[in-house]
């Protein structure tokens, strides 16, 4: 683990939605959060939580047959992107350098394939669960930030999600 790296032990789907509220009420426009981990780790879930911070009625879904959903009617624009399913082809049609220049964040749920077109600064989040059984709802997330924003972005995050509590 990396000298900036922090993790956070998260116990249920209403925690993690709170996490995703901590980002949202520190983020910044052009700021980028990429979301790794399994299926049902709770990428989703987490952006909910962020969306619903940014003041957006509409339930915020997974954009994976979609791969970008656009929300504009909150605090600032979300873009929230799935690459899931992502092909070459599909991948150039998306100008992420697009999105990054409006005044709104970036949100994306399977970034790997990406990794070599990343901008200098990103926050990035591991969710892991923790746990064998399929119901257990314990997860650890690890915030992996790049540069000197995506670093403070997480401090403050952190820092809002533990007054939380
Ligand atoms: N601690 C937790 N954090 C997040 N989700 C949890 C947690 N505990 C239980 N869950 C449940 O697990 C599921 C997570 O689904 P979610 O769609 O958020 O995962 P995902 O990582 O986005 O998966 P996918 O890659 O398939 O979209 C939800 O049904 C959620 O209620």
């Amino acid at each position: 683990m990396g000298k900036s790296m922090t993790e956070i032990a998260i116990n249920s789907a209403e925690q993690m939605q709170k996490l995703g509220q901590a980002l949202a009420k520190s983020a910044k426009p052009h700021d980028l959060l990429l979301l790794k981990g399994d299926l049902g780790a709770g990428k989703t879930t987490m952006t909910q939580g962020f969306g619903r911070e940014l003041g957006i009625r509409r339930p915020v879904k997974s954009p994976t047959f979609t791969l970008v959903r656009e929300y504009r009617e909150g605090k600032m624009p979300l873009f929230h992107m799935d690459f899931y399913r992502l092909e070459g082809d599909d991948l150039a049609s998306i100008d992420l350098n697009d999105y990054l220049a409006e005044d709104g964040v970036v949100i994306i749920e399977w970034p790997q394939v990406i990794s070599s077109n990343l901008p200098d600064e990103y926050l990035s989040l591991i969710l892991k669960r923790v746990d064998d059984s399929w119901d257990s709802t314990k997860r650890v997330v690890t915030l992996d930030p790049h540069g000197s924003r995506a670093s403070q972005w997480a401090e403050d995050a952190l820092k809002i999600y533990q007054e939380s509590e």
